[in-house]
């Protein structure tokens, strides 16, 4: 397998040892075989079909994978907020010990924003446009605390909210059309922090950005984990600015997790094909940032091949990935992959 040099990680934000979790911690999140389905006229669409991975307290984990993989269906279902005509389908995602999936709606409701909170696709776009800023963080601490708290101490909150997201106390004063875009999307993430959550899950929270913007919400986002201790998965498309901002890195294919693994180990030597095209499909410097795609399509979620759901597509397919599913298993110390390449018998499987 190739390995790629382009955008290694190597940037301050992913190498501090000292903010990386003890290995004996345990998970804050454990996702165990999620399944969520969309039931619609025309079939089912297995959008998430059996995924399995641990959050670690304080670790930043990316989340990329081709539009339609599923990733922002994996963040509404960890919320507990798939809409008709989605539902989970199966499996546990247990926080802090506790599955969020046979709760009462009433129950996740008391852990939504205070444990696991979200920073929807499109946040900064939905801010109230006729509410300061530090109101609408006010407004969120309201909603979840015991109505005992006074009026001074939530607007102590949503300051060092905004403080926490590098944001001057004075900007709570503003209204959203005074900010800039990077400005906005950093007021979302105070929302989403106010509560202090364990786990905080940003979908594609640099989307509309521009480069430079862009970096500075990641590195806000890096700060959150450094000061807050929070957990985040952090949904994207580029495994760039990924590259740069996260501790390990869940590469999703049609609705299953092709590889997880730690973002060093991840561009040094990827174990999935898939992995590997995404690398190879980054922007280069003598291709004059030319973005060249991966060949082929993605599966219906309708009607899922058999095998391997990447090996229409795989430049290394064998003849077991056609037939047989390969199981997501751990194949390098920390790195998790489903593929027949790194099986120890799958020639025997083979013939
Ligand atoms: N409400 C819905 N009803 C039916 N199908 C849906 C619904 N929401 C999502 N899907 C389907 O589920 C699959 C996964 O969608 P999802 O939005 O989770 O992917 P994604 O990886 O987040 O994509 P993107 O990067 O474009 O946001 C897609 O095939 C999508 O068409």
């Amino acid at each position: 397998m190739s390995s790629a040099s382009t955008a290694a990680p190597g940037s301050s934000a992913s190498t501090g040892s000292s903010t990386n979790p003890a290995p004996s911690a345990r998970p804050v999140l454990s996702v165990r075989d999620l399944r969520v389905e969309y039931h619609t006229d025309t079939g089912v669409v297995r959008a998430v079909n059996g995924i399995s991975f641990d959050l670690m307290p304080g670790e930043r984990m990316g989340l990329v994978g081709e539009s339609g993989s599923g990733k922002s269906t994996v963040a509404l279902a960890l919320m507990r907020m798939i809409r008709r005509p989605g539902r989970i389908a199966g499996g546990q995602l247990l926080l802090d010990g506790t599955d969020l999936v046979p709760l009462p709606e009433r129950a996740m409701r008391a852990r939504r924003a205070r444990e696991i909170a979200m920073i929807p696709q499109g946040a900064m776009n939905s801010l109230n446009p006729v509410a300061r800023i530090e109101d609408q963080i006010i407004d969120t601490l309201e909603d979840h605390s015991d109505g005992r708290t006074s009026k001074r101490a939530l607007l102590d909150r949503a300051r060092e909210a905004l403080e926490s997201v590098g944001l001057r106390r004075e900007v709570g004063r503003m209204y959203p059309h005074e900010l800039s875009g990077g400005m906005k999307q950093r007021a979302c993430i105070a929302i989403a922090v106010a509560m202090r959550p364990k786990v905080v899950i940003a979908d594609e929270p640099t989307s509309a950005l521009d480069v430079v913007v862009q970096r500075q919400v990641m590195d806000t986002i890096v700060r959150l984990q450094q000061e807050l201790q929070v957990a985040v998965i952090l949904i994207g498309h580029d495994m760039g600015l990924m590259a740069q901002s996260v501790d390990r890195l869940a590469v999703m294919y049609a609705g299953k997790l092709a590889e997880l693994s730690p973002i060093r180990d991840i561009f040094a030597e990827p174990l999935h094909p898939y992995t590997d095209l995404l690398i190879e499909s980054l922007p280069k410097l003598e291709d004059r940032g030319t973005f060249r795609g991966i060949p082929g399509l993605p599966p219906s979620l309708k009607s899922l091949p058999p095998g391997c759901l990447f090996h229409p597509r795989c430049p290394r397919v064998m003849d077991v990935c056609r037939t047989t599913v390969p199981a997501y298993r751990e194949h390098r110390p920390n790195q998790f992959a489903a593929c027949h390449l790194h099986e120890e018998h799958h020639g025997e499987a083979d013939h």
